[in-house]
This record gives C-alpha cells, sequence and structure tokens, in this order.
C-alpha cells in the first residue's frame, strides 16, 4: 500500500503553502534551501530565516532590469539581503507599486557564485503559485523539513514537473442552454496537478471529421463578467458564442489562466503600472514576468480529448495559431475576431499588435 503523495501532489500542496506564506524545502543535488515567497512571507518568519544564514532574495532578470541590478544568472538574479533587511525592503524590491514614488536606491549586490538551480526553481514555484516572482531563500540542512513539518520537494523531480503538461480528466458534462446557442453544453476538465480547473462549451455535435469553430478564450474577470472597457475580451467572448450558434456548431474552451498566466492579483497590478503610464507588456515586465506566461498545450490536449484534430480558430494571435499546429492541432483556417475596441482600449491593442504580434 503507498499513500504518500508523489511530486504532483507534493507540489500541489507546496503551492498551497507558498500562497499562506508558509516556507517549503528544496533538495537539490549541492544541498538544500528553505524558500518562501517575498509577497507572502511575514515579518517573524523573515527573521527566522535570517538567523538561518545568509538570506537571497531572487527575482527574474526581468525585475532585475528594471531595478538596475546584475542578474549574473541570466533568468534570475541573487540579490544579498543586507544585514536586518526589514520586510518593506523584501517588499519594495519584489514589487514595483512604489518604483516610480520612491525608487528603490541600489546599487545592489547579486551574487554570481555557486549554483542558481535552487533559486530558478523557487521563483518558479512562486509563478506557479500566482505570485509574485520573488523569493527568499536561505540555505538549510536535508533534515530541516521534517524537523519543522514543511513540505521538502527534491529538486530533480519538481523541475520537470513544473513544466510538464498535467494530465486532464473529464469530470462531467450538462446541457446549459445559453442565449447565443440553446444547444449547448459544459465539460468540465481537472488537471491531475491539483491546478485550477479548465471548461468547454461545446455548442452543437460538431463533426469529429472536419475542422470545428473554435476558440481558445483566456480568463478576463474584469472583461468577461464587469464588461471592463480595457480589453476586448467580453465582446470577444460573445462574438464567438454567438457565431457558434449561428453555425448550430462549434467548441469554446474557457481556460483559467486569468491575465495571460500570472493570475487576477498580478493583473491588477500590472493594471496598476498601467495607471502609471507603462503599457501592457512593460508592465508584466516591470512585475518580472513575460509578457505572455500562459499554456496554451492545455488547450490542445481538451481539444484532442474531444475528439478534435483540426480547427477553425477564432483569434487574431498568430502565437495561439502557432502552439496549436505545434500541438498537432491541425489549424485549417484562422477566422479573425476584431469586436469591443473601445477609446479605452486603443492604446492596449496597438501594443498588443506592435508587440505581441497580434493582427489588427
Ligand atoms: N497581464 C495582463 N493580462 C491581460 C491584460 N489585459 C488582458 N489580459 C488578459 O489577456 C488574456 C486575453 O488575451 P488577449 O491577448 O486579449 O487575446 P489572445 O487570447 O491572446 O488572442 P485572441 O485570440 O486574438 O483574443 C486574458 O487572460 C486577460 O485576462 C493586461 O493588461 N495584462
Ligand atoms: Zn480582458
Amino acid at each position: 500500500m503507498r499513500f504518500a503523495p508523489d511530486t504532483y501532489e507534493t507540489l500541489s500542496r507546496a503551492r498551497a503553502d507558498l500562497r499562506m506564506g508558509v516556507p517549503v524545502v528544496l533538495i537539490g543535488a549541492e544541498g538544500a534551501a528553505l524558500v518562501a515567497p517575498a509577497e507572502t512571507l511575514g515579518a517573524a518568519r523573515l527573521a527566522s530565516m535570517q538567523a538561518l544564514g545568509p538570506v537571497d532574495l531572487v527575482l527574474t532578470g526581468r525585475r532585475a532590469e528594471t531595478l538596475k541590478a546584475r542578474a549574473y544568472d541570466g533568468d534570475v538574479a541573487r540579490v544579498v539581503l543586507p544585514d536586518g533587511a526589514a520586510l518593506d525592503w523584501v517588499r519594495d524590491l519584489a514589487d514595483p507599486a512604489d518604483d516610480l514614488n520612491a525608487p528603490m536606491k541600489g546599487p545592489f549586490a547579486t551574487r554570481r557564485d555557486g549554483s542558481a538551480a535552487l533559486h530558478r526553481l523557487a521563483v518558479s514555484l512562486c509563478k506557479s503559485a500566482r505570485l509574485l516572482p520573488a523569493a527568499l531563500v536561505v540555505p538549510v540542512a536535508a533534515g530541516f523539513a521534517a524537523e519543522n513539518g514543511l513540505v521538502a520537494l527534491r529538486a530533480d523531480a519538481v523541475a520537470p514537473a513544473l513544466t510538464a503538461l498535467p494530465a486532464l480528466d473529464h469530470v462531467v458534462s450538462a446541457k446549459v442552454p445559453l442565449r447565443a446557442a440553446q444547444n449547448a453544453r459544459l465539460h468540465i476538465f481537472r488537471p491531475e496537478d491539483g491546478s485550477d480547473e479548465h471548461y468547454a462549451i461545446e455548442v452543437g455535435r460538431p463533426d469529429r471529421d472536419k475542422p470545428v469553430l473554435a476558440r481558445l478564450h483566456s480568463a478576463c474577470f474584469t472583461g468577461d463578467l464587469l464588461g471592463s472597457l480595457k480589453c476586448d475580451c467580453g465582446p470577444q467572448l460573445n462574438a464567438a458564442l454567438a457565431q457558434m450558434g449561428a453555425e448550430g456548431a462549434g467548441v469554446l474552451l474557457y481556460l483559467n489562466q486569468e491575465g495571460r498566466g500570472i493570475g487576477l492579483a498580478n493583473k491588477m497590478r500590472a493594471y496598476s503600472l498601467q495607471d502609471q503610464g507603462f503599457d501592457t507588456v512593460e508592465a508584466n515586465h516591470r512585475l518580472g514576468f513575460e509578457d505572455d506566461e500562459r499554456d496554451f498545450r492545455l488547450g490542445a490536449q481538451i481539444l484532442s480529448k474531444m475528439g478534435f484534430g483540426a480547427v477553425r480558430l477564432l483569434t487574431n494571435n498568430p502565437a495561439k495559431v502557432a502552439m496549436m499546429e505545434h500541438c498537432g492541432i491541425t489549424v485549417a483556417e484562422r477566422v479573425p475576431l476584431q469586436v469591443g475596441k473601445t477609446p479605452q482600449n486603443a492604446a492596449y491593442l496597438a501594443t498588443k499588435a506592435k508587440k505581441s504580434g497580434h493582427l489588427l
């Protein structure tokens, strides 16, 4: 009998702990490290970490660029935490909200010695927990996790698990008549790694032997539910369903990758930076993210599971077309979806066309 959690299950537990500010232990070839997110760690635990030894604050190369800190490790920078550094100092380095009001004063000492492997993983863990990509890391003995009741993760198992595509299980489906399409069914897909569920709305009974009219829609709470004028998501969602209803068949995947995969809290941080004058891409970079952190392999897997091998894809984003083809889904046609332009989102759409290759 075996009850112990496997790597994916342990990873899911680790994400939950990190979101609460409880550190986890990473065990690598060269030793172990205690890891905590800059965003959720409390002052008492920070002081306890500092008592253990020299603490590094690990930032992404993107964030380091904004702070003018040298990123010797390329995609990450290990900033040496000054003696007695307070939580506010850590948070200000991790969060760009006050960059313009109260610029952080460098120079920041960054580490170049030793391996950055665990540090890099620590930042990936924060990202996968939808937190700011900034982690505090301090070396500990391998037994530290067991002594303190913390989750321990082996680096060699976690690194591939973080980039692997989780298997998705079809949980249930039922009829949901929609204004746009009365003969619709909603399917629920649940990733086996404990991450967010994704949905598929199947309109009619599309012929599996022909390319299906399809939309891969990324969750946008503000656009889809609130009717935000800052983006075109709500009108795109409605127009896609309306076209499927009119044609009598189609499939819309509603992927829970809010904010291009950074989560709603981080998207609101990005919006707050946009209020300060940065565009959608610059805002993501200042936060330490790439422009687009979504994983479209999930969409391809759901389509395959539903029996679809070819699509007529409703999108203006050539990267989505390329990703579908890469994942073995034939894109027989790209169907433009240009709706929902407003004075408030004109600059946003222009930035996506200029910097992210969207077609206008
Ligand atoms: N990080 C971030 N995410 C945003 C912003 N505005 C919208 N989003 C998210 O972007 C996603 C929608 O992506 P889009 O780039 O509009 O469209 P797309 O899905 O790539 O391409 P289309 O298929 O042409 O619509 C949703 O997850 C939104 O929540 C923003 O300013 N910052
Ligand atoms: Zn939106």
